[in-house]
């Protein structure tokens, strides 16, 4: 049994993972997993999709390649999908949202192509990755927050570290009723 959480941090490129899986990383001590280098460092990368410059990553070699480490617990997994994680390794899912308007300018700084931009647009307005993580997940380990503002980040990362200190206050507990 883990004695600490693994945790998704998930949403569409440029909604804020990366910014909440680092500061919650640096407050908890729990080891981010940015699956897109993990995938690259490792090997599981099949190629690329040239029109949109995405990888496309090959699940189940990676699914093999962080498994041992992500039964023990204690990760945050940064990734722009979360249903290829088995249920039984996940404790929570955070689908990270972001107003379009400001969505479409993080985006448009970074130079995206017009497609690309067009794409990740429709799957922020569409809230693809909520009910991604909705089919995939039981509904009450699954948690939507806002992040359009800087502060945003820090009470978003206020709330999942709040989160983990119950998680581990009831797991402990039994851990000690067994
Ligand atoms: N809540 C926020 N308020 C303002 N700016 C933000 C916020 N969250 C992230 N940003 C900025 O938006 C940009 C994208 O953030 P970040 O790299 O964390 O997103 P991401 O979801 O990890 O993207 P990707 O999927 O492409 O890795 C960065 O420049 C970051 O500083």
């Amino acid at each position: 049994m883990r004695t600490s959480p693994n945790i998704i941090i998930t949403g569409t490129p440029g909604v804020g993972k990366t910014s909440h899986c680092e500061l919650l990383a640096q407050n908890t001590g729990l080891k981010h997993m940015p699956i897109n280098q993990i995938a690259q460092d490792r090997d599981c990368v099949d190629g690329k999709d040239e029109e949109l410059g995405s990888l496309l990553v090959d699940e189940d070699k990676l699914l093999d390649a962080i498994e041992d480490e992500v039964k023990q617990g204690g990760y945050i997994i940064d990734w722009h999908a979360c249903d290829l994680f088995p249920k039984s390794w996940i404790d929570l899912v955070v689908v990270i949202r972001c107003d379009s308007t400001i969505l479409y300018d993080r985006l448009e700084a970074r130079k995206y192509s017009a497609k690309k931009l067009e794409e990740n647009m429709d799957a922020e307005i569409m809230q693809v990755l909520l009910e991604e993580a909705r089919d995939a997940y039981d509904e009450e380990i699954v948690v939507e927050l806002q992040s359009d503002k800087i502060e945003d980040v820090e009470g978003n990362v206020d709330r999942i570290e709040q989160w983990i200190e119950n998680w581990k206050e009831d797991n402990k507990e039994d851990r000690e009723e067994e």
